[in-house]
């Protein structure tokens, strides 16, 4: 995050930011003036995409997302990505640089013993020995230079050993979602694209969470309280996915199961188990030690239908879960119930 504008410059895309935060009815705090800034300057190719899909979709923004765009694109982790990603290019070049020197010595060397075999004469000593001194003297020369060329590429090696394993760090942080330890949406984005590639027509079933009178909740005991709690019914759900499955946080209070290969039947009975789980939570205040109300959720079940993308997936699976809602709350609606 470099800048160099002058005062007006700077002042006119301070003013862009605030009419873009306030269309989007966003609070000007620093994560969202700082994502749009960034946006309006241009620079972040990534977050200029990000933020340019979403509009084109009409995606909403809202705290949730606006925080998550700071963590992929303009995060101290995404910085040393960045930094790590130099790193890796500069190692490259290097060793690409050390590999031309040693190809030239051993043409070189090839070109010695070239002449050398030519001048090489049983009836002349002389001429044979001059050869021959001249191959030892060669010889010498490009072993310096594979010494040289092997320390460069143990030396690279480690540097490569070390920033995978940073990087695999990185990635699998980048994935994750830092107040429930859940998947975010880019991870969700990636293995769906994953599984759709593999299989084109392969069945998903997702779960969609959230939940219910939320803000009650907060505004009752506080947005910590409600933090502490919303990573336990995190957990709690989680819980509930097998390996193959998928548990993202896929809002502030919204959670979406992801399950390839399972039919809407048994994704609605894993539901319930889900809501029954949730519903047994009991929470007690640290402070207090009072027992907090009890939370519950609503569920909404979908499968994938190959003939939508996975925008028109994730929102018609919103839209059972908001049936859910309708339905008078802590239960499970699955797809069949809107068709009817
Ligand atoms: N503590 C906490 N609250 C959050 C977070 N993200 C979103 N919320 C809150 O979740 C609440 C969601 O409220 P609403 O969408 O009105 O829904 P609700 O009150 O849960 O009501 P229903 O969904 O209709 O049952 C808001 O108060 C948000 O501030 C978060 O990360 N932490």
């Amino acid at each position: 995050m470099k800048y160099q504008d002058s005062i007006e410059q700077a002042s006119e895309k301070a003013a862009l930011t605030a009419a873009f935060l306030q269309r989007h009815r966003l609070a000007a705090h620093p994560v969202n003036y700082t994502v749009i800034y960034e946006y309006i300057n241009g620079q972040n190719d990534g977050l200029c995409q990000a933020i340019e899909q979403k509009l084109a979709v009409q995606s909403n923004f809202d705290d949730f997302v606006m925080a998550e765009l700071y963590s992929q694109w303009l995060s101290p982790q995404h910085q040393r990505q960045e930094e790590l990603t130099r790193q890796v290019t500069t190692m490259l070049a290097k060793l690409s640089g050390t590999t031309d020197i040693a190809s030239e010595a051993v043409q070189h060397y090839i070109d010695v013993l070239d002449q050398a075999l030519l001048g090489l004469d049983p009836h002349n000593a002389n001429r044979s020995r001059d050869s021959v001194n001249k191959v030892i003297s060669a010889t010498y020369a490009i072993k310096a230079s594979q010494q040289k060329l092997k320390d460069q590429l143990d030396f690279s090696n480690e540097q490569c050993h070390a920033l995978r394993s940073e990087l695999d760090h990185l990635k699998k942080e980048r994935q994750l979602d830092p107040l429930t330890g859940l998947y975010n949406r880019l991870a969700m984005q990636e293995h769906l694209d994953l599984w759709l590639t593999e299989n084109p027509g392969r069945r998903i079933a997702a779960i969609a969470v959230n939940l219910d009178h939320f803000s009650q909740f907060n505004q009752d005991y506080g947005f910590g309280v409600g933090d502490v709690i919303l990573s336990k019914v995190a957990r709690k759900i989680a819980s509930y996915v097998q390996e193959s499955g998928l548990p993202v946080r896929s809002g502030g209070e919204e959670f979406l199961i992801l399950l390839p290969d399972v039919d809407l039947r048994t994704a609605g009975e894993i539901a319930e188990q889900v809501r029954k789980g949730v519903e047994k939570l009991r929470f007690v205040s640290a402070k207090s030690k009072k027992t907090l109300p009890k939370i519950t959720i609503s569920l909404g079940v979908s499968i994938y239908n190959t003939a939508e993308n996975w925008h028109q997936f994730l929102s018609r699976s919103s839209k059972v879960l908001q049936e859910a809602k309708v339905r008078g709350r802590n239960q499970v609606a699955t797809e069949l119930m809107l068709a009817n």
